[in-house]
């Protein structure tokens, strides 16, 4: 089937050559309002954007065939993560692509400040030559305090450190021996804001970022600081600040991002000392070809091979570890469509053993695998992505256990699900290392092809029972590929899966559950 992406934001040339030379089709079309957007993301398999695109709950609604969001840049809070993920989609965002660009950006944010460049060029140009009017402060020497010291800040900390400034840092997360690597110091936010003559932020826009400079931190800063912010708007109380810029307590201020964007008309625009840029904090062609590049290919990776890298909401898989994991993937699904179809929803917590070769594999996607299959014999939605949140969602205790040694096969996984009628497990291995079987059944050994239409049936170990069996399927018009055997002990408890060619239909099933001995007859689907 065609595969097809809409790249809905303006992106570099280089990810819609890469899209189309891996065979992906591909539309282009910035600009679109949402209803326009609505109207055709429904043929897409990838939406590929940048920050102008809002992904909301209601796009995603349309996006019936949609399996990923690739942000080519860094910020994602355009982009509904709950909702792609309770609808199965990945979001993936090219993490360091633009990284060194913002900082400069930040940096020369600075330096503008610092020299008042834009006024100074606009007076100059309107032949003003006012030499007088405009006196700068060094950087050098000067305290720098980072809010949020991750793969931006640390730049800009390097930055500044070459500049001679001294940093500090604000950053909950920031460990003591990473503070010392990179040269900062890492103090509380009341200490930055008493300390800091530049504050430059650089955190992404959360509940717990949002306003974090707001009026009363605003209060509590040096007075004369200057600020900047490239991360995101939102993390600045921009009417406080307005204010703080006209008394003075900020002596400037830099905004590449704002609350709204665009940002046509804030109360800002014309204060004296506040500089503004329309978020260009990724613009330059270095930044631009790295994330159209990765964002093509790790969405191509995924819709093609299923490789996942740098995912919100999911864990990663190398396009190199997706082939191999992909027999798992098969197995581990089946085992949980089998366990699903047996015992409906009356789970209450799963474990998802690996055992041999398969310990050595990433576990979360044969994981993920296991519950996508497990659920979707009650649900429609359910896949890999969303799997492991709907089963958090309906408290469904999920346990991953990992045995290095062999036992008694090569590989192995296992699923065991605990019920309100016990604990019942099924387990498969892979020959070749490709081909998945069943092996272990409810504690019987047996030996299947989990494939196509199937019947499992629980039966009293009694001579001739296959035989009747065979005439009564025969009799409904029911072929049987191939039969499956396993039981307890000689005249116990027998088990048997029968695949057969096409449906089976109720009334057939009722016919099994009436011959001598039969104890539960389930159709199954693969
Ligand atoms: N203006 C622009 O065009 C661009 C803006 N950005 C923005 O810059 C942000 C930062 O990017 P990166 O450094 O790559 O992200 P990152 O994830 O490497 O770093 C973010 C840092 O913020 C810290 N943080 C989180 N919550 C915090 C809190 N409550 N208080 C203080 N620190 C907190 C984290 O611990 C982390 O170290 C992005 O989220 C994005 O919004 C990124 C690229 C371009
Ligand atoms: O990468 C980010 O977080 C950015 O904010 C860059 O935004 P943009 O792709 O330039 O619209």
């Amino acid at each position: 089937m065609t595969v097809r992406v809409l790249i809905s934001d303006k992106m570099d040339p280089r990810a819609a050559a890469i899209f189309r030379e891996r065979g992906v089709e591909v539309d282009e079309m910035d600009g679109q309002t949402p209803e326009q957007l609505k109207a055709i993301v429904g043929k897409y398999d990838g939406l590929a954007i940048r920050s102008s695109t809002k992904v909301t709950k209601d796009l995603l609604d349309a996006a019936t065939r949609l399996k990923v969001v690739g942000r080519a840049g860094i910020g994602v809070d355009n982009v509904d993560i709950p909702a792609a993920t309770a609808r199965g989609v990945v979001v993936m965002n090219t993490p360091f692509g633009n990284s060194i660009t913002t900082a400069e950006h930040a940096i020369a944010l600075m330096f503008a400040l610092a020299r008042q460049l834009p006024e100074a060029d606009a007076s100059t140009q309107a032949g003003k030559w006012e030499k007088n009017r405009f006196m700068g402060v060094e950087v050098t020497g000067k305290t720098l305090g980072l809010i949020g010291a991750g793969n931006i800040g640390s730049i800009v900390a390097s930055r500044a450190l070459g500049l001679k400034m001294k940093v500090v840092a604000y950053d909950p997360f920031l460990t003591p021996e990473r503070a010392i690597e990179i040269g900062i110091e890492k103090v509380e936010l009341e200490e930055l804001l008493k300390r800091a003559d530049f504050i430059t932020l650089h955190t992404p826009l959360t509940d717990q970022t949002r306003g974090i400079l707001s009026r009363g931190a605003l209060a509590k800063t040096k007075p004369g600081v200057r600020i900047v912010n490239c991360a995101r708007g939102g993390l600045i109380d921009e009417a406080a600040l307005k204010d703080a810029l006209d008394s003075g307590q900020v002596a400037g201020a830099a905004l590449d991002v704002f609350e709204t964007e665009p940002a046509k008309d804030s109360p800002l625009f014309g204060t004296p000392n506040f500089i503004s840029t329309p978020h260009l904090g990724a613009s330059t062609n270095e930044a631009q070809v790295n994330v159209a590049i990765q964002v093509a290919e790790q969405m191509s990776d995924y819709l093609l091979l299923g490789g996942v890298t740098n995912a919100i909401n999911m864990p990663s898989l190398s396009a190199e570890e997706a082939p191999r994991l992909r027999p798992y993937m098969t197995l581990a699904e089946n085992l949980g469509k089998l366990v699903g179809q047996i015992v409906g929803e009356d789970v209450r917590s799963v474990a998802v053993e690996v055992e041999g070769a398969a310990a050595q594999l990433n576990q979360k996607p044969i994981t993920g695998a296991v519950l996508a299959g497990l659920m979707g014999t009650y649900s429609q939605t359910v896949n890999m992505v969303n799997a492991p949140f709907l089963a958090k969602e309906r408290g469904l205790d999920v346990r991953e256990v990992r045995h290095d040694r062999e036992g008694d096969y090569h590989t192995l996984v296992a699923v065991e699900v605990v019920t309100s009628k016990g604990t019942r497990r099924v387990a498969g291995t892979l020959f070749g290392n490709r081909a998945p079987r069943l092996v272990e059944m409810f504690g019987v050994e047996v030996e299947a092809e989990l494939a196509g239409s199937m019947i499992y049936i629980v039966n009293t170990d009694t001579p001739g029972f296959i035989g009747k069996l065979g005439t009564a399927l025969g009799q409904a018009g029911i072929n049987i590929a191939t039969f499956n055997l396993g039981r307890r002990a000689a005249g116990g408890e027998a088990v048997a899966l029968v695949a057969v060619d096409g449906d089976v239909p109720q009334t057939v099933v009722k016919t099994l559950c009436g011959l001598e001995g039969v104890r539960e007859v389930v159709p199954l689907r693969f």
